[in-house]
């Protein structure tokens, strides 16, 4: 497994992005100006949406080099160019709103089981109506932009529930659902994790480029169709913005490239109105630059996912996520009255494998171990390591004490086979500790304790065997035999 990547200081973060920023913001502002009404207006709406993707994927830290992008790109392009009071202050009220949206979007977005939340929509249109009311008394302030106080008041205010505030009405509630119905939280169903990590990612590589797909033709033969000139080839973003976010950077850029693909091949072979060259090229080279900005920052959380919820010797589940399973395990259980059962796993010795071949043997065998248990139980049982030699199982579906009984069995008798560490084979043994939930109070402190109760005392009987806890002091031992841990070779 890959070791964490070396980070940089946040303060090169933030000045690496400036450049990324602003050539996305930059292409944005030529795309959507293809798309105008009123000039401008387009162009304003999609730094609007760069602010939400880009603080939804990055948090508010890179707000000043997103700031600097959109004041360098209006000085640039705005017909009368200059520090005008309209170019450095409007972004500020922009990224206020925009940029708390997205921030408060994000708290969402990185739960690794997020759930749909109310209160989260809640506070985001909340914070945003505060702060576009503050920028409003801010422009109250600003003499240069010559209107009354009260007038300017009035218009920021209106133009806040006639613009910004249907945009983070449409945003946020539109960003949940097609975000949730995209990527399912991975511990909803029954497999394990990693199961559920494959595939969702298995399924992205088929819906997204679908999505991306169906927007292309749809925005051909819109205007074909209609027979008017409505462009709306820009909503490609929204998928390659979602599939970026939501499973990578070549996820992003797969989807960018079917769906301008599409743009182009479509729109000739069938005969369609094809976009200007030049509208191509810009959709192309935005949707590139908005996957691999969303694209990175996903990866990024999926690092730190990955650090956080697994064992990087074994790749399984650790401590965190195994609580987190037991925890669904039992819910479930309790509404389906069903069973759940844990088995705490201790090998027997290991420390000898550690100190007669090296600590690098001693982690060859834990991945050994952990995959022999994982292939020993059923696929949506979760295996986890949650520290030195301990394993613990959660058989989320088990139908008596016995079952669980014959589960444990066989994953002894697995651990019993000889391990090939290099030229060495290694023969190990280990205690288990079964507990069983049954009674409705039960947590999963509970049934973890007396799981690990159960192996201490099968460790005290004598190693290399198995305990239940069916009362919570008495184990009851199925001895297996005495075997000894030796090495070999
Ligand atoms: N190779 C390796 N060893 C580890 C790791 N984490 C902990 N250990 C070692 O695992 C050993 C755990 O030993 P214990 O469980 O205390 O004792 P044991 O030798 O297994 O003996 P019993 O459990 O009493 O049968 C200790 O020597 C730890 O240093 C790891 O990630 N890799």
């Amino acid at each position: 497994m890959k070791g964490p990547p070396l980070r940089r200081s946040r303060s090169t973060q933030v000045l690496l992005r400036f450049p990324i920023i602003f050539s996305a913001y930059w292409l944005a502002w030529q795309a959507a100006s293809l798309f105008e009404v009123y000039p401008n207006v387009s162009a304003f709406y999609a730094s609007a949406g760069l602010t939400v993707c880009f603080t939804m994927a990055h948090g508010l830290i890179g707000v000043p080099a997103l700031y600097l992008s959109i004041v360098a790109v209006r000085i640039l392009d705005l017909p009368a160019p200059g520090f005008s009071a309209i170019v450095l202050l409007d972004p500020i009220r922009e990224i206020c709103v925009y940029g708390l949206v997205g921030a408060h979007l994000r708290q969402y977005w990185t739960r690794p089981n997020y759930r749909f939340s109310l209160p989260i929509a809640v506070r985001v249109i909340y914070s945003a109506f505060l702060a576009s009311l503050s920028s409003a008394l801010l422009a109250t302030r600003t003499p240069a932009l010559g209107s009354t106080p009260a007038e300017l008041l009035g218009t920021t205010v209106l133009s806040f529930w006639g613009g910004d505030f249907a945009g983070v009405m449409i945003t946020v509630p539109a960003f949940m659902i097609l975000y949730r119905i995209f990527s399912p939280p991975l511990n909803g169903g029954s497999m394990n994790l990693i199961d559920a990590l494959r595939t969702a990612r298995a399924l992205s590589l088929v819906i997204y480029p679908l999505l991306g797909l169906s927007i292309a033709l749809f925005s051909v033969a819109l205007p074909a169709l209609l027979e008017v000139d409505t462009r709306i080839a820009i909503l490609i973003l929204f998928p390659v913005v979602l599939a970026g976010l939501s499973r990578g950077t070549i996820v992003g850029f797969l989807v960018a490239t079917v769906s301008c693909a599409t743009l182009l091949v479509a729109g000739s072979a069938l005969g369609f109105n094809i976009n200007e060259p030049i509208e191509i090229q810009l959709i192309l080279a935005l949707a590139v630059a908005l996957g691999l900005m969303a694209g990175a920052s996903h990866d990024d959380k999926e690092h730190a996912w990955t650090l956080a919820t697994f064992d990087a010797v074994t790749g399984l589940p650790n401590r965190y996520m195994v609580m987190d399973r037991l925890e669904d395990a039992l819910t479930s259980a309790r509404r389906t009255k069903t069973t759940v059962a844990v088995m705490y796993i201790d090998l027997d010795h290991f420390k000898e494998v550690n100190d007669t071949l090296g600590h690098h043997a001693g982690d060859n065998l834990l991945k050994q171990a952990g995959e022999r248990i994982r292939n020993a139980v059923r696929r949506s049982d979760t295996v986890a390591r949650i520290g030195g030699d301990e394993f613990v199982v959660v058989l989320s579906s088990v139908d008596s004490i016995e079952g669980a009984d014959h589960v444990a069995r066989n994953v002894l008798s697995a651990l019993e086979q000889p391990f090939s560490l290099g030229a060495r084979m290694v023969t190990i043994s280990a205690s288990i500790g079964v507990a069983v939930h049954s009674i409705t109070s039960q947590t999963t402190d509970d049934v973890l304790r007396q799981a690990d109760h159960a192996m201490y005392q099968a460790k005290s009987g004598g190693r290399n065997r198995i305990y239940h806890s069916s009362t919570p002091c008495a184990g009851t031992a199925f001895v297996l035999g005495e075997l000894r841990s030796s090495t070999s070779n």
